[in-house]
């Protein structure tokens, strides 16, 4: 038998798993959790955490206090100290929120407050967005001289289209949750964003896990390519969700007018 999981601690984040959903928290509450390299290190090493946690189904972050993420740490950009650094500062984010858009499974940014800069850019990383009906939501970085540099300008456009995007970018406004909800940058509002994500992952976790997976992996490698690729993806991995147990025992449970047991087998 495996011993029973144990994960690392944290100085910056918290993580808990409760009926199978992750919880990342973010608790640099008195920089509003601004990402700093510290932070961004974390980050990363907690989702290697999700990735072996075999518990864990749907992964959930959000921010300790007021803010979700008030963006990358305004004090460190400030100090880096030329072109070269500026870049791999930009790397390390970006490869961070890569890892978290890569996890095989479905994650959710519980948006309970300020989603600025870096902390839109986490939260377009993941799959879905919950927001709290206090969230502001941004990409402020030009008023800083900057630009998005976390992903921001490439995930943005995809999700929203590039008038949309180039509105937020340009004018680095915030957005209130029902503005964000309108525009499709967020799939729902809540007075509780983590109440709120909690309920969505419910709904997910009736599903099964390797068809979600599957599902997830369609339409990430399918988002770059013409249609006719990306159907045989599609097909291909059809393919391999009906070779599973889960595939059984859904269908099967669908034909004997049951509820579904799935495995992730
Ligand atoms: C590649 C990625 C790039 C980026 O992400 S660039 C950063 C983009 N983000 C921003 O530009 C937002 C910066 N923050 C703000 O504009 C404001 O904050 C808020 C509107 C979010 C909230 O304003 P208020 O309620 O007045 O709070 P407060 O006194 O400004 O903030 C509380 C403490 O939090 C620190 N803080 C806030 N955001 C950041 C940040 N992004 N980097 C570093 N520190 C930050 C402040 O300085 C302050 O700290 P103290 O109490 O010591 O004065």
């Amino acid at each position: 038998m495996n011993p029973p999981f144990e994960a690392p601690e944290f100085e910056h984040l918290s993580y808990q798993v409760e009926d199978r959903v992750a919880i990342v928290t973010l608790r640099r509450p008195q920089a509003l959790n601004a990402l700093n390299q510290d932070v961004l290190v974390e980050l990363a090493n907690v989702t290697e955490v999700i990735a072996q946690d075999p518990e864990v189904r749907v992964a959930i972050f959000t921010g300790e206090g007021r803010a979700f993420v008030a963006g990358a740490d305004i004090g460190e950009i400030a100090a880096l100290e030329d072109v070269f650094a500026a870049r791999e500062f930009a790397i390390l984010g970006q490869s961070v929120f890569n890892e978290i858009a890569a996890l095989p499974l479905p994650t959710i940014a519980a948006i309970n407050g300020y989603a600025l800069g870096g902390g839109l850019e986490l939260a377009l990383a993941c799959d879905l967005r919950v927001a709290s009906t206090k969230a502001r939501l941004g990409l402020p970085e030009v008023g800083l001289g900057i630009i998005p540099g976390f992903g921001g300008t490439q995930r943005l456009p995809r999700l929203l289209g590039r008038g949309r995007a180039l509105d937020l970018i340009f004018t680095g406004r915030h957005l209130s949750a029902e503005e964000a909800l309108s525009l499709g940058l967020v799939n729902r509002v809540g007075e509780d964003a983590l109440e709120t994500a909690k309920e969505l992952a419910a709904a997910i976790l009736k599903n099964g896990p390797i068809a979600l997976a599957l599902a997830k992996e369609a339409v990430g490698r399918g988002e770059n390519l013409d249609l006719q690729e990306a159907l045989e993806i599609e097909a291909d991995l059809f393919g391999l969700a009906c070779a599973t147990q889960d595939m059984r025992e859904g269908t099967r449970a669908f034909l004997e007018k049951r509820t579904p047991q799935f495995k992730g087998e």
